[in-house]
């Protein structure tokens, strides 16, 4: 019998941490990796999109965040009785690796390979970590930072790995960007993956400022809640504003790759998206992030100059307008905006998600700081 090394992914229930750990499983399927994925009943919904040959494991969620008084009490034990049985399963299993995403859900696994000394790594996808991930920082060999930078505890590992983008981003990576000009101009206009209620307001209230005639050469793509829609589309028609407004855009990738202008949230996995395809972007970090994380991703793409950001509290129909007209009448300074935004993306971020697993796992020889760019 051949032996398939075998990695345990840990990952809390939601898109976040699941999109990226789905990458990597999928990736060390393909090198013939067993994998395992370890999460919680909510998790276990999105593994419809993993690939069937990984087990999936359930532990009992036990966030302290949620539930009742009596579950919070109850959360400490759940989590210990958690761990235990983690623990003693690992010591039998013995895995290659342990990599976890973050999220209660990822406490047994990656406490359980700490206490086993398992080689094991994290990876963060936001410039502030969660609560776990930063708990479990420096008991780790490796944190595989999605944005960099990341702001961890002292004397933890960092190495900037990017956050996976899907196939369909990777097919438009750094697709030639066609700057504003005289013909109609593309505005797409998205919040995180439940929309953003602010936009449905701001968004029309700010184009209504610029002169006429450019609205005129204006296609905007907005994500509106479905409770928002009808206002979104009546504001536009009565400006005379070409627009198109969904819920959810399922062929965002094509649309990133169209536009001129992108206004959004700082969501680590749209930024990953805007930075892949190289896109001139403003950005409007939802405030109520947890430690306000989203101000931390958007950091790198505002230092390249690659976008424009607006804290929400100065969100003005006055101040967007602005930012809007400086980015699509000024051609070439939208166009270095975009090889800006470029020069932040991570296009091969799998990739290097599987060679530090590879790494820990002693199949290949550690890279030093140093080789990192
Ligand atoms: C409100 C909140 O706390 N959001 C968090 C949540 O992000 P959330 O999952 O909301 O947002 P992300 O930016 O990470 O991902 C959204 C994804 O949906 C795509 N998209 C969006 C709109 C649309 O119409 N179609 C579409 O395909 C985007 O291109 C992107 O790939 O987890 C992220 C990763 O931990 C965090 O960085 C975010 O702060």
């Amino acid at each position: 019998m051949t032996h398939h090394p075998h990695l345990i992914i840990a990952a809390g229930g939601t898109g976040g941490h699941m999109f990226p750990a789905q990458a990597l499983a999928e990736a060390m399927v393909r090198k013939g990796w067993r994998v395992t994925l370890s999460t919680d009943a909510r998790g276990a919904r999105y593994t419809g999109g993993f690939p069937h040959v990984v087990e999936v494991r359930e532990v009992a969620s036990a966030s302290f965040a949620r539930g009742g008084v009596g579950a919070k009490l109850a959360a400490p034990f759940r989590i210990l009785g958690g761990i235990l049985s983690a623990t003693l399963r690992m010591r039998r299993e013995k895995p290659a690796v342990v990599v976890g995403f973050g999220g209660y859900p990822t406490i047994p696994a990656v406490a359980a390979a700490i206490l086993t000394r398992r080689p094991r790594m994290l990876h963060e996808q936001n410039g502030v970590p969660g609560k776990v991930n930063r708990i479990f920082a420096k008991r780790v060999d490796t944190v595989a930072c999605g944005t960099w930078p990341t702001v961890l505890p002292e004397g933890a590992q960092a190495i900037h790995t990017g956050n996976p983008v899907r196939a369909a981003v990777l097919d438009r990576a750094g697709a030639p960007y066609t700057p504003p000009g005289d013909w109609p101009m593309s505005l797409l206009v998205f919040g995180g993956s439940q929309g953003a209620h602010v936009f449905s307001e701001a968004v029309p209230a700010a184009l209504a400022l610029l002169p006429e005639e450019r609205r005129g050469q204006l296609r905007v793509a907005q994500q509106a809640r479905p409770e928002d829609a009808e206002a979104v589309a009546a504001a536009y028609e009565a400006m005379g504003v070409r627009a198109e407004i969904e819920p959810f855009f399922k062929d965002i990738p094509r649309r990133l790759s169209e536009a001129q202008l992108v206004i959004c949230r700082a969501g680590a996995s749209s930024l990953a998206d805007v930075s892949v395809i190289g896109r001139p972007s403003i950005l409007i970090p939802y405030p109520f992030a947890a430690n306000d994380h989203q101000t931390a991703n958007s950091k790198a793409l505002v230092e390249a100059e690659a976008a424009i950001r607006i804290p929400q509290s100065k969100l003005t129909p006055e101040a967007l307008a602005e930012a809007i007209a400086s980015v699509l009448t000024q051609p070439e300074a939208a166009g270095r905006m975009a090889q800006a935004a470029l020069s932040v993306g991570v296009p091969d971020a799998t990739e290097r998600l599987v060679a530090l697993v590879e790494e820990l796992a002693g199949l290949k020889p550690a890279k030093t700081h140093e080789d990192q760019e």
